[in-house]
C-alpha cells in the first residue's frame, strides 16, 4: 500500500532516552553499596559488585624513631592502629558483600613477619628461624615457610598482633623507650570466589601493612655495640627504601632511573607496593618536638617525593586469568566428553565395543616394569607393546580399554612431571641470570668509582675486595647457569620423545578419535599450566628490560651527550 505522506517530507527522529538513578534507600543495607556512577551527566556506569575486590594494597608508616609509626600501625587495645582497623573494615565489607558465605568462599588469612638485621623471622611462631625470600612467578615476592593463619574476627587478629609484637625486637634508645629495631609486615590475604563462576576466577586481594623501624642518626641515640650495629642495619635498609623512593619519584618525571630494589630485604618485600600492582599509601609520621626539626623536615621531603610514584593497579583477576578461564572451560568441556566416552566403554567385557590393545600400562615388551621419568623411560604405549600398528584391531578384549586409560594416565603423569621440571629449571635459571645482572651492574659501579681515582686508600681496598668476590660469584653463577641450560635441553628432548610416543600411539590405533580427545584434554591442562608460567616470565623480563634500559640511559646520560646525539 502506498504511503499517503510524500517521501521527501518524512523526518527521522531518534528516541530521547533518559536515565534516572534512584539513590539507595534506607532499607538497602548498611554499609550501603552504591554501584551506579553517572559521569559528565552522559555516561552511566554500573559497577560489577563482584569485581570490586581483588586488588593489592600497601600501607607503610615512615618516619624517624619515636615519631609514632608503631602507634599508627599497631596501636593499643584501647586505641587500635591501622592493622586492626583494616581487618575490622574487611570483616565489615565481607558481611556487606557476601553475608553468610562460608570460609571456603570468602577467607581472610594473615601472616606477620619481621625483618631484623636483614634476616626475616616469623612473628606468629614461637622460635622462628630465618626465612628465605623467594620470587615466585605466580605469587611474586614471597617468604618460604611463613605461617599463615585464617582469622574470623578483628579481635582474633588483635590477639595475634599482641603475641607477635612481644616477639618483635625492640629496645630502649635515647630517642624512644620502646624503639622497634625491626621492620614488621602484616600481610592480609582475602580470597573470594564469586558466585556462579569458575573456581579458577577467585578474586585475591592482598593488603600489606608495614611498621618500619625508626631511622636514626648515631649522634642522636648515643648507641654503642649491638644497638649501634642494629641502627646501622636499620639505616641501611631505610636508605635502600629512600633510594627506591627517590628513583621511583624520578622515574615518574623522567622515566630514566634505576630502582635498586635488590639492595635490601625490605625493598624486595615492598617492591610490588612501591611500583607494581598495588594501591599504596605512605603515612609519614613526624614528632612535634623542636629537637626533631631535622628528622621531621627529612621525612616530609621523602613524603613529597613519594607523591610522585606511580603504581599500576590491576585486579588480580587479570588477563592471564581470563585466558586461564578460557582454558578452564575447554578442559571442562573435554572432561565431559571424556566422562561420556568412559561411560560408553564401561561394559569392558565386550571385546567388540571398545578399543583393542594388548600389553599392560607401564610394562616393557617383555612385561618388565618400564623405568620412570621422561625420555627413554616413558610409558610403554599399548600400541608399542604389541608391535607398532599391530595392536589396532588385534584385541585380546577384556582389559584393553582399561589398559588404554591407565596408559594415558601414566603418560599424563610423565608429561606433567616433564613440564614441572622444565618450569623449575627455567625459574632457577632466570633467578641466576637476574642475580648476575645485578652483580654486573655493581661491578660496573665499582669500576667507575676506581677509574674516577677519588677514593681513599681504604675505600679502594674495600672496593677491590668486593670486586674480586663479585667476579667469583659471577663466574660461579655462569657455570651453574650453563648446567641448567643443559638440563633444560635434556628435558626438552624428553618432552619430544613423549610427544612422539603419544602421536605414534594415536596413529597406530583404531580408536584415534578417542585417544585424540583424551590427549587433547591432557595437553590443554598442561598448556594451562605453561601459560601461567609464560605470562609470569614475560612480566619479569619486561621489568628487567626496563631496568636495563634505564641503566643504559643513565650511563649514556652521564657521558654528557644530548638525547639527540645519543
Ligand atoms: N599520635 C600519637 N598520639 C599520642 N601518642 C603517640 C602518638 N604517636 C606516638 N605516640 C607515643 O609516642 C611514643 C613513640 O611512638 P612509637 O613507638 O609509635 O614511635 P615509632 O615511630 O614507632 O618509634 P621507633 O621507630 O623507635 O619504633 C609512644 O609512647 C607512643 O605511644
Amino acid at each position: 500500500m502506498e504511503s499517503s505522506v510524500p517521501v521527501a517530507s518524512k523526518q527521522q527522529a531518534t528516541l530521547s532516552v533518559a536515565v534516572r538513578v534512584r539513590p539507595l534507600l534506607k532499607a538497602e543495607g548498611s554499609p550501603k553499596k552504591d554501584i551506579v556512577r553517572v559521569i559528565d551527566k552522559k555516561i552511566v556506569v554500573v559497577l560489577d559488585p563482584d569485581e570490586t575486590k581483588g586488588l593489592n594494597g600497601t600501607v607503610f608508616a615512615y618516619g624517624a624513631t619515636g615519631s609514632g609509626k608503631t602507634h599508627t600501625m599497631v596501636g593499643t587495645p584501647s586505641d587500635p592502629g591501622l592493622m586492626v582497623r583494616s581487618l575490622a573494615e574487611i570483616f565489615q565489607q565481607r558481611e556487606a558483600l557476601a553475608p553468610g558465605r562460608s570460609a571456603e568462599d570468602f577467607s581472610v588469612v594473615c601472616s606477620y613477619l619481621e625483618v631484623y638485621n636483614e634476616v626475616i623471622y616469623d612473628l606468629l611462631l614461637k622460635n622462628s628461624g630465618p626465612l628465605e625470600l623467594r620470587e615466585d612467578p605466580d605469587q611474586g615476592v614471597c617468604v618460604a615457610g611463613l605461617k599463615r593463619i585464617q582469622v574470623s574476627s578483628p579481635e582474633e587478629i588483635m590477639g595475634l598482633l599482641e603475641e607477635g609484637n612481644k616477639r618483635r625486637k625492640t629496645d630502649s634508645t635515647d630517642a624512644n623507650a620502646t624503639s622497634s629495631r625491626s621492620h614488621a609486615v602484616l600481610e592480609i590475604l582475602v580470597r573470594r570466589v564469586p558466585r556462579d563462576q569458575y573456581r579458577a576466577q577467585a578474586l585475591l586481594g592482598k593488603l600489606s601493612l608495614v611498621d618500619l623501624a625508626g631511622s636514626e642518626r648515631a649522634a642522636e641515640t648515643n648507641n654503642v655495640g649491638q644497638k649501634l650495629r642494629d641502627g646501622a642495619n636499620i639505616n641501611r635498609s631505610l636508605l635502600a627504601l629512600a633510594n627506591c623512593i627517590n628513583a621511583l619519584g624520578k622515574n615518574a618525571k623522567t622515566g630514566a632511573a634505576y630502582v635498586p630494589y635488590r639492595n635490601s630485604k625490605l625493598t624486595r618485600l615492598l617492591k610490588d607496593g612501591l611500583s607494581g600492582n598495588s594501591r599504596t599509601a605512605m603515612v609519614a609520621t613526624v614528632a612535634a618536638a623542636g629537637d626533631q626539626y631535622y628528622n621531621s623536615v627529612n621525612t616530609l621531603k621523602y613524603a613529597d617525593r613519594a607523591k610522585e610514584i606511580k603504581t599500576h593497579v590491576v585486579p588480580n583477576l587479570g588477563s592471564v586469568e581470563r585466558h586461564i578461564s578460557d582454558y578452564q572451560s575447554i578442559i571442562d568441556t573435554l572432561q565431559t566428553e571424556v566422562q561420556s566416552l568412559r561411560a560408553k566403554l564401561a561394559p569392558a567385557g565386550d571385546a567388540s565395543s571398545g578399543p583393542s590393545f594388548t600389553g599392560s600400562p607401564g610394562a616393557g615388551p617383555h612385561g618388565a616394569a618400564a623405568p620412570r621419568g621422561p625420555g627413554a623411560g616413558a610409558a610403554q604405549s599399548p600400541a608399542d607393546a604389541a608391535g607398532k600398528g599391530g595392536a589396532a584391531g588385534a584385541g585380546a578384549g577384556g582389559s584393553g580399554e582399561a589398559d588404554t586409560l591407565s596408559w594415558l594416565d601414566a603418560l599424563a603423569t610423565e608429561i606433567n612431571e616433564n613440564v614441572e621440571e622444565r618450569i623449575n629449571l627455567q625459574k632457577a635459571l632466570y633467578e641466576l641470570e637476574d642475580i648476575n645482572v645485578c652483580n654486573k651492574y655493581e661491578l660496573q659501579n665499582i669500576q667507575e668509582m676506581l677509574d674516577a681515582g677519588s677514593a681513599t686508600d681504604a675505600e679502594r681496598a674495600e672496593a677491590l675486595e668486593r670486586r674480586a668476590a663479585l667476579q667469583e660469584e659471577v663466574s660461579g653463577n655462569e657455570a651453574e647457569a650453563q648446567c641448567y641450560r643443559d638440563d633444560i635441553a635434556a628435558n626438552e628432548a624428553g618432552r619430544r620423545e613423549i610427544q612422539g610416543k603419544l602421536e605414534a600411539a594415536i596413529d597406530g590405533s583404531s580408536n584415534a578419535n578417542f585417544l585424540k580427545i583424551l590427549s587433547t584434554f591432557r595437553i590443554q591442562a598442561v598448556r594451562l599450566q605453561e601459560l601461567k608460567f609464560q605470562m609470569a616470565v614475560r612480566d619479569q623480563i619486561i621489568s628487567e628490560q626496563r631496568e636495563v634500559i634505564s641503566n643504559v640511559w643513565r650511563i649514556l646520560g652521564a657521558s654528557g651527550l644530548t638525547r639527540e646525539e645519543l
